[in-house]
């Protein structure tokens, strides 16, 4: 039972990952097993393995640490699994709970009123909280939406700099064994006062509503038990999965409201009942939609199929496609329909909610690409593709990055290889390819691959060469060279990327500068910190540091932003 319970959560933190507010997580593991009592010995062995903080009360037999990536909790884990203290084996148990969550835990709760009782209407939940629906939405995908935009800005900023000045307090322990090592973190002892690197001025968003070209939402009910496409309320800590309908949401463009709306009448209407995340039935799951810039606008429908007849299932899509492109839906929100470009169905019956990379796509309408400009260059995205969501900002990013790829003293930029890592559909290395010798992408998805091999042709770009696998599996295409000059770019998802993949580039020589583009800093802390480490045997190579960094804010009103920081061998 606890079990499912914990699943439930764990799947319901993803699921709202995926669809709405881009959320924290705090990375907890749970080690077990311990002795009751016996604080301070379970103190003393904790700290011998490098764990200075967790949570622990005396009769407890467990303790929790929280970390700030899921790679970290999972080295933590590896190091105590299986380690026996006081005639005890110890196991883990990696329990991630969202920030929020975790702060409400400890915050007194007011009391909440039975779901059911809850009017039609948006009015306040209770009044203590005294907040309509869409309110609690706001605070919820977008909590910054009251504060003005360059307040916004500034606050992000702030928060870069904690980061980089992080950065050197997490190094300050490891300068501490030899004098080599010392030397080689001499910049962390600089002008201690200061950041230690320049920190630019930190990049606003052109754009600061309806800016998101791409939008994941969720199917389900409201709190009144209708039908809805929108946003996952995300209180699953009273078990709550309603569904909170976008029109209020400032960072949704109005297309994608209207799509929203117009799958919403389809549901409403049809003869199958949307997705319940507790009990695991239903068919309508998810919607997700790219409305480029260009005009092009994807459509995606994740259903579950099990309790779908391939008879009823065939019946389905066809209807969709009546619906969707050949104006059959009774939109009044200026026919919707109309402008779609293609329409995707994946099929999903696995736990987890968002859109599943695994999930079974199929094509039901168009070719099943978008398209994208960005400085003058045009992209094809599928529908598994990562692009970045904010076109206007991420073009200010693209700048700022070719700009610090290519000043270089010690190097000449068209003899430089650009090593675009997690490259997605290209969108870096082929803006910058024109300055570079060539560019080399990887990327695990081989659906962006694709998109980034023939987004090279688009744009009449020769020099650009792309391989689907891991980083940390295909890196050596390039470092395995001799006598080049390489220049890195890596954009990693949230959590970073794997400790092999920074141990790989420290080990190249030939890798002058690394650009690191993080969208969580404090996700990305353990890489910057094995960039930047004191050599030894599991980190060989010349050690990075910091040389700028800059805040760019592809996400207003969110808590978000990119952190774009430049290392170079120290
Ligand atoms: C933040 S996106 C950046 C994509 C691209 N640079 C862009 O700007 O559009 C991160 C990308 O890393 C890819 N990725 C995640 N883990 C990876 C890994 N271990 N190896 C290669 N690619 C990975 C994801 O599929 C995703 O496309």
């Amino acid at each position: 039972m606890l079990n499912s319970i914990r699943t439930f959560l764990q799947n319901a933190i993803k699921g709202n990952m995926a669809t709405a507010t881009e959320e924290k997580i705090v990375h907890r593991v749970k080690v077990q097993n311990l002795p009751i009592k016996e604080t301070p010995q379970v103190k003393r062995f904790l700290n011998s393995h490098g764990i200075l903080k967790y949570k622990k009360a005396p009769q407890w037999t467990y303790a929790y640490i929280n970390f700030e990536s899921e790679q970290a909790a999972k080295e933590a884990m590896t190091t105590l699994n299986g380690v026996s203290f006081k005639k005890r084996i110890l196991s883990t148990e990696y329990t991630p709970i969202s920030e929020e969550i975790f702060r409400q835990r400890f915050r007194p709760q007011p009391k909440r009123p039975e779901v059911s009782s809850l009017p039609n209407t948006t009015p306040p939940l209770s009044a203590s909280d005294n907040k309509t629906f869409a309110e609690q939405l706001a605070d919820q995908v977008t909590p910054l939406y009251k504060v003005p935009y360059e307040d916004q800005v500034a606050k992000k900023h702030k928060l870069g700099v904690r980061q980089i000045r992080n950065l050197r307090k997490k190094l300050l322990p490891l300068a501490d064994l030899s004098e080599e090592r010392k030397a080689q973190l001499a910049w962390i002892y600089e002008n201690v006062e200061e950041p230690p690197c320049q920190v630019l001025d930190p990049i606003a968003s052109p754009d600061i509503e309806g800016y998101r070209t791409k939008c994941e939402f969720s199917i389900g009910k409201d709190p009144s038990g209708k039908p809805t496409v929108g946003f996952l309320q995300g209180l699953y800590r009273d078990g709550l999965t309603s569904v909170l309908e976008p029109s209020a949401s400032i960072h949704v463009p109005q297309i994608s409201k209207q799509i929203a709306k117009t799958m919403e009448q389809y549901i409403q209407s049809s003869d199958y009942p949307v997705y319940d995340r507790v009990l695991k039935t239903g068919v309508w799951r998810s919607l997700m939609v790219k409305a480029q810039h260009t005009g092009d606008v994807m459509v995606l429908i994740q259903l579950r199929t099990s309790e779908l007849s391939e008879d009823q299932l065939q019946k389905e899509k066809k209807k969709l496609v009546d619906y969707w492109c050949n104006n059959n839906n009774n939109s009044n929100d200026d026919d919707a329909g109309r402008k779609i470009k293609t329409l995707i169905l994946q099929q999903w019956d696995g736990d987890s909610n968002g859109i599943r990379d695994q999930g079974k796509t199929e094509i039901l309408a168009g070719d099943g690409y978008v398209y994208e400009q960005l400085l003058d260059h045009r992209f094809r995205i599928s529908s598994k593709a990562f692009f970045q969501v904010n076109t206007k900002a991420t073009e200010q990013m693209l700048r700022t990055c070719a700009d610090w790829c290519t000043t270089n003293e010690n190097m000449q930029p068209r003899k430089t290889t650009l090593l675009d890592l997690c490259c997605g559909a290209g969108s870096i290395g082929i803006t910058m390819a024109h300055l570079m010798d060539r560019v080399v992408g990887i990327e695990m998805i081989s659906e962006a691959i694709d998109d980034a091999r023939f987004n090279a042709e688009l744009n009449n770009i020769t020099n650009a060469h792309y391989y689907a696998g891991k980083v940390e599996e295909k890196i050596h295409v390039v470092t395995n060279e001799q006598n080049e000059n390489v220049v890195a770019v890596l954009d990693p998802p949230r959590s970073g990327v794997h400790n092999n993949v920074i141990r790989a580039v420290r080990e190249a020589s030939q890798i002058k500068k690394v650009v690191f583009i993080s969208c969580d800093a404090k996700q990305a802390m353990q890489n910057f910190i094995g960039l930047c480490r004191p050599t030894s045997n599991r980190y060989q190579g010349i050690p990075f540091k910091p040389q700028r960094a800059v805040t760019i804010d592809l996400f207003p009103h969110t808590d978000h932003a990119e952190l774009m920081i430049e290392f170079v061998r120290a």
